[in-house]
């Protein structure tokens, strides 16, 4: 048994935990999977670097309507391949050598790990490990439909598909959450022929009704989205295959497609580390359980030095709210005594799809609900990108913002965009919600840009008729 003084699982966001407090310290840190964990290989990182181009390639179907005639010659897909794994491949070698080799107090694992106590683990190859604190920051994993032809080589998921050794002339896509709806944007931008199934009504049905609602219009005007189908069998066919799918009705249907990528959803890492072993509490759905500080549960109680953060233990699945829950653990390993919580108020999200989309708060129906409990009043605004000079001079018919705020505070409680570059848009409303500014002061407290894009969340900001207090302060 080898013991550590700190033992991280899970090499991506885990990895920042290793700060210099632990240069003079022994930390293991163990991964049995790609050094560096989802978001840097599999996830964020090499989809958006997929998405940017998809939006140049698009770009040439909008420019038609604005008088500019431009042809889309060819896509390289093992170029830009080349290009984005070339790069991440890199990262993620270096960081890997730099902990294995270059840190004399760190101990890197290449291998998985479960517990065998509560703060006891061995790895696969059988190395035990003791250590005075455990941080569990094992992720999640793709879920595949138990189908006939799920184990097929054309049959893929996020971590297979963005290496495949040629762009796909035909896909079919099964799911409608924002892995499938990233990467239909990507392939129908490279002239791939899409279909999307998808189990329930509409797309993105987690997203505030008027996104999901505009947002399936939007994508089916771009690719074949057929919604109440699930995928019953694939067989191989020629080199690519024929799927079964089967409707809500019962009826089936077949589809040619050379590749299928599953995006049906994600689970927990947490059911391949034993840890009934180490006795921790579980959420209903598996993630591991943990209080306000990250700390990990046992009975209902936190475990002196073991946290958990990230995929495994919350339901976000957001690199960004994984960041954020290792800064707060960092802190917690090198303070004990002076604890920090998670701020889990605002978090938002941006689906880099076309048209992109992004959100923070409560949806409209949330906001609905918790006005008729706390009999508050809650108003809303859709703002189109058309009404203003920027959405004129893009000729822009999909793109809105949609506020919901609560009459009487003034305060925000959810923003939802789509359209051109809702990502960007939607981090003063983030920050507005964060900071505690409300509409009247956020709408005329400051200038606006003329004639920027921006100047959509102005008025969808005034068009939610809050008064300002008399005597406030206007920029503008
Ligand atoms: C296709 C895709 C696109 C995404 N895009 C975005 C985006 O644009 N924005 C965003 O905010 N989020 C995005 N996400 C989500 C984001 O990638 C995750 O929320 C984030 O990476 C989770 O980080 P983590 O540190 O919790 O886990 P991970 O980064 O997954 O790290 C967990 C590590 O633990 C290792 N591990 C697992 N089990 C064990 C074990 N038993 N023993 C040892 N090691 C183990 C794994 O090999 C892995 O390396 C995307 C996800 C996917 C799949
Ligand atoms: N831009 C981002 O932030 C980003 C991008 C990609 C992924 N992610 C994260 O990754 C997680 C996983 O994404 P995801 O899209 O895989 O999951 P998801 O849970 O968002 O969506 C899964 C979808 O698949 C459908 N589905 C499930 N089983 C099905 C079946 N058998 N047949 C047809 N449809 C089926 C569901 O109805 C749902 O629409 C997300 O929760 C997200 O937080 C984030």
């Amino acid at each position: 048994m080898t013991f550590y003084d700190l033992a991280i699982i899970g090499s991506g966001s885990g990895n920042s935990l290793i700060t210099p407090f632990w240069d003079n310290r022994k930390v293991a840190i163990i991964d049995g999977g790609t050094f560096g964990g989802t978001c840097l290989n599999t996830g964020c990182i090499p989809t958006k670097m997929y998405a940017y181009p998809a939006q140049l390639a698009s770009a040439v179907k909008e420019a038609a309507g604005l008088g500019v005639d431009m042809a889309l010659e060819q896509v390289h897909w093992p170029r830009m391949r080349d290009r984005i794994f070339g790069r991440i491949d890199a990262i993620s070698d270096g960081g890997r050598r730099y902990r294995d080799e270059e840190l004399d107090n760190v101990s890197l694992y290449a291998e998985y790990a479960r517990f065998t106590g509560p703060k006891t683990l061995v790895t696969a190859s059988g190395a035990t490990i003791e250590a005075e604190q455990i941080v569990i920051a094992a992720g999640s994993r793709a879920v595949l439909p138990d189908v006939p032809g799920i184990d097929l080589p054309q049959v893929h998921t996020s971590d297979s598909v963005m290496r495949l050794p040629e762009l796909p002339g035909r896909v079919l896509i099964v799911g409608g959450g924002f892995v499938a709806a990233e990467f239909a944007a990507v392939f129908s931008s490279f002239g791939s022929q899409v279909i999307q199934i998808n189990r329930s009504a509409p797309l993105l049905k987690s997203a505030d009704a008027l996104v999901s609602e505009r947002f399936t219009a939007a994508a089916a005007s771009r690719w074949d989205v057929r919604l109440g189908w699930t995928l019953a069998a694939v067989e191989e066919a020629g080199g690519g295959v024929k799927a079964t799918i089967r409707g809500a009705d019962g009826g089936q249907e077949t589809v040619d497609a050379d590749i299928v990528l599953v995006a049906t959803g994600r689970v927990t890492n947490a059911d391949t580390l034993d840890i009934p072993a180490a006795g921790y509490d579980l959420e209903a759905d598996g993630r591991i359980a943990v209080d306000a500080w990250q700390r990990v549960q046992r009975n209902g109680a936190p475990v002196d030095g073991v946290y958990a953060l990230g995929d495994v233990s919350n339901a976000y699945q957001l690199k960004h709210v994984a960041n954020h829950e290792a800064r707060v653990v960092a802190h917690n390993l090198e303070h004990p005594d002076n604890l920090r919580r998670s701020d889990h108020r605002f978090v938002p999200s941006a689906v880099f799809t076309q048209p992109q989309i992004a959100s923070v708060g409560l949806t409209e129906e949330q906001a609905r609900q918790d006005a008729e409990l706390k009999g508050s009043d809650v108003v809303t605004a859709v703002q189109e990108y058309g009404t203003t000079a920027y959405g004129w001079a893009m000729e822009d018919r999909t793109g809105f913002v949609k506020l919901i705020a609560d009459r009487r505070s003034g305060m925000l409680l959810g923003a939802h965009i789509m359209g051109h570059e809702a990502s960007l848009l939607i981090q003063p409303l983030i920050q507005a919600m964060s900071f505690g500014l409300d509409v009247p002061s956020m709408a005329r407290g400051q200038y606006w840009i003329h004639p920027a894009l921006m100047e959509v969340v102005e008025n969808a900001l005034l068009a939610l008729g809050i008064e300002a207090p008399a005597g406030a302060a206007t920029a503008s």
